[in-house]
């Protein structure tokens, strides 16, 4: 499977729960072609709909039947031949993920349906020695735990890559023999998953939780192994911390989770935008969730949707975030080597005394994550039964050292993992190639903790051998200013030597550090496109930048150049690719355009000064005006209230003069077709204030705009904020 290989897109609204409104704000509509579209309708002009077409909608009535037959089970077949597929279930929080990829004892999700269908396929593949594995890790405030080991001793584990295969070091992985082994071992590990109840959801998932299961296929007559891998991922939701009432732990987990979800679209934006960095390595999940986007996984994103207009910008974003990875190709790659030769018996193999093995000690109590994470080697669990057993591979630190593990005593008290209580019968259960296997695993996984402590020990001295030349220039200027002999003039300044040579290092030192990152940022504007420039930007300099942008693209808007304003706002969305508002009047924007019509831009919304926060009186007299503006334009309300701060309004602030459109590239881009790949339908009767808001436009005068207050001012843009035709340099160099 060389060919590259779109991420299919599934869409499902889930039913109102108890409490909603269904107002029909979103909702499918079937289309003539076979297809349906999610149909969103805009509140502030009800007769503009936002289409977005996917190959399956699932509405309302849908059932957990429905969605595995059409868009899951076809892609067990592809696992079985030796791809990995990675399916994830992405929304706002409440929205459904957890009850499409988990379900429920009387309507199962996706994730136990794979497991059936995985273990049916078996049968049919009497060529093979098929084996399945399973491991289950939580991704919990940007740290990875494994939810197969007892949660008050799970330590963090590491994220780590060997090739191009990302993986985290030290999961636990549990042969499976039966569908009933792996509910009894899913059951438990979810009750060890982090969740919590807010105002949306009485059990929000506070976690990325992310399921793998690995098919071993042994070929042994064509000498071949081929292993396929289904991952599947249920994301935490994205939050608004007004509607869940979240407190300061939980707004602690939500800013972990929306940070992650951030990222995840700015991975999928740079992949859209063809960036030559990709930020991966901005959150833990994207780094495990790498090969799934852009590389050389299958993929397929269930976008699950809340019902009703009160998530209906939650319900932009995730649509648009899905028309967006809907052009996300991937190179699905088949896993298969060559069968290593029979290894010779080993040692460990005729002499496992099985009552030995079961005292092998594992850390009791709470381990320090990053103090000893190396300390947990890769495990595989095995037993006959087909429920998880225990591990006969010791543990590293027990790897070449005759010193028993210092908590061994205690381990029978600490009921460590979900796995150890079965740690007495795995020794004949394991072949050779097992046992060499595991070995080999548990060296390399020693040498690179050891190749790591070297590193670490090396950066210790450099800063104790920093801190002692820092304290030696100290002592030696200390020692000048109090020497009681005549100073030696030298020939630059009559300083003594003894003070001249630190300052001159030290004057050295920054020298080669300024011309060092001069060097670093010549490379990147010889690099760049918009997202390797916005990359490379700090975020309070990629919002100046964004912002920016959109005080112009407003300007045009109101000028009535919307081709300029359109082509200005998608400049500004990759430098603020996540603010909801700005996609919105992309959407609107592009709307207006391809269909030829004029569009109104929303009012911006008055900024209360401090003179109106401090008066009382004030304060009702803006309360009363923003009521009167209110009822005066009722077909331009206030965008929703849920908004979070960083808004397309809050964007506005006028900040530069407008140069000339030529220093644009006006006119260059071509009428492209709508936004995101997303049609808008309208109806017939347009908007009624269609001509007055043209005799609006006409009658208000230019925006004058003023640079802000610090920064070179020049013809009105101030340098620190201004990036317009050549935006890479300033901008770099403010950011720098
Ligand atoms: N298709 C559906 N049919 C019936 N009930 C549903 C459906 N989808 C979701 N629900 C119900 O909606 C509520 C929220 O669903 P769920 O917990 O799956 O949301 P979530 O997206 O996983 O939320 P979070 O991100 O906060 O974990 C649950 O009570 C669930 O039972």
């Amino acid at each position: 499977m060389a060919s590259a290989h779109k991420v299919r897109i599934a869409a499902r609204l889930r039913p109102p729960i108890a409490g909603e409104l269904n107002d029909d704000g979103v909702r499918i509509v079937p289309s003539d072609d076979g297809l349906s579209a999610i149909c969103v309708t805009n509140p502030r002009d009800p007769s503009q709909v936002f289409k977005f077409p996917f190959s399956s909608c699932y509405g309302h009535a849908s059932r957990q039947e429905d969605i595995f037959e059409k868009d899951v089970r076809p892609l067990i077949d592809v696992v079985y031949s030796g791809v990995t597929v990675t399916i994830f279930a992405y929304g706002v929080t409440s929205s459904g993920k957890t009850h499409t990829m988990q379900g429920t004892k009387s309507e199962p999700g996706v994730i136990p349906r794979v497991v059936e269908a995985l273990f049916a396929h078996r049968t049919q593949m009497s060529q093979y020695e098929v084996s399945i594995a399973a491991s289950y890790m939580e991704i919990y405030k940007d740290e990875v735990y494994d939810l197969l080991v007892d949660r008050e001793t799970a330590p963090k584990l590491p994220i780590r890559e060997k090739g191009n295969q990302v993986f985290v070091a030290n999961l636990m992985s549990v042969p499976l023999k039966t569908p009933q082994a792996f509910e009894t071992l899913y059951t438990t590990a979810n009750k060890q998953r982090s969740v919590g109840s807010t105002l949306l959801n009485r059990a929000s998932s506070r976690s990325h939780a992310v399921l793998t299961l690995e098919i071993q296929m042994v070929d042994s007559q064509e000498g071949k192994t081929l292993t396929g891998k289904i991952n599947l991922v249920d994301l935490a939701g994205s939050e608004n911390n007004k509607l869940t009432g979240n407190d300061p732990s939980r707004m602690a987990e939500s800013a972990a989770i929306n940070k992650s979800l951030s990222v995840l679209g700015q991975v999928v934006h740079a992949l859209n935008q063809g960036a030559s960095r990709i930020p991966y390595r901005n959150s833990k999940l994207t780094r495990i969730l790498q090969d799934a986007l852009g590389g050389s996984s299958v993929g397929l994103l269930i976008c699950n949707l809340a019902p009703g207009l009160k998530f209906r910008q939650d319900t932009l974003n995730t649509l648009n975030f899905a028309v967006r990875t809907k052009n996300v190709e991937n190179k699905p790659v088949i896993n298969e080597r060559e069968n290593l030769p029979a290894p010779k018996q080993h040692f460990a193999a005729v002499q496992p005394p099985p009552a030995k093995l079961a005292a092998l000690p594992l850390p009791a109590g709470p381990i320090a994550g990053s103090s000893r994470p190396s300390l947990v080697p890769a495990r595989t669990i095995t037993s006959s039964s087909g429920v998880p057993g225990p591990s006969r591979v010791p543990r590293i630190s027990a790897i070449g050292s005759h010193a028993p593990y210092p908590n061994a005593h205690k381990r029978k008290e600490s009921g460590i993992g979900l796995v150890q209580g079965h740690l007495n019968s795995l020794a004949q259960a394991m072949t050779d190639q097992d046992i060499d296997d595991r070995i080999s695993k548990a060296v390399e996984a020693e040498v690179a903790r050891r190749l790591e402590e070297k590193m670490e020990e090396l950066e210790r001295q450099r800063t104790r051998e920093d801190e002692e030349r820092r304290a030696r220039e100290q002592a030696e200027l200390l020692a000048a200013s109090k020497d009681p002999t005549p100073r030696k003039e030298t020939e630059h300044d009559g300083l003594p030597s003894g003070l001249l040579t630190p300052l001159l290092k030290r004057h050295q030192d920054l020298d080669n550090e300024l011309r060092k990152r001069l060097q670093d940022l010549e490379r990147k504007y010889e690099r760049g496109n918009d997202a390797d420039f916005a990359h490379g930007l700090s975020p309070a300099s990629r919002k100046k930048t964004g912002r920016a942008y959109v005080a112009l693209a407003r300007t045009y808007s109101e000028k009535g150049d919307l081709q300029v304003a359109l082509d200005l706002y998608r400049k500004a969305e990759t430098y603020v690719p996540d603010n909801i508002k700005l996609k919105e009047r992309i959407i609107e924007l592009d709307w207006s355009v391809s269909h030829g019509k004029e569009y109104k831009p929303s009012p911006k919304k008055p900024k209360r000064t401090k003179a109106k926060k401090k008066s009382k009186s004030a304060r009702a007299n803006a309360k009363n005006s923003d009521a009167e503006r209110a009822s005066s334009q009722p077909d331009e309300p206030r965008l929703d209230e849920s908004q979070d701060d960083e808004t397309v309004e809050s964007l506005l602030e006028p900040i530069v003069e407008m140069p000339e459109p030529e220093a644009l590239g006006r006119g260059k881009r071509k009428k492209g077709g709508p936004a995101f790949g997303m049609e808008v339908t309208n109806s017939p009767n347009k908007r009624s204030g269609d001509q007055d808001s043209d005799a609006e436009a006409a009658a208000t005068p230019p925006r004058k705009l003023r640079a802000r207050k610090g920064g070179k001012v020049r013809a009105g843009v101030s340098d620190d904020e201004w990036a317009p035709s050549a935006p890479v340099k300033k901008g770099k160099a403010a950011d720098e």
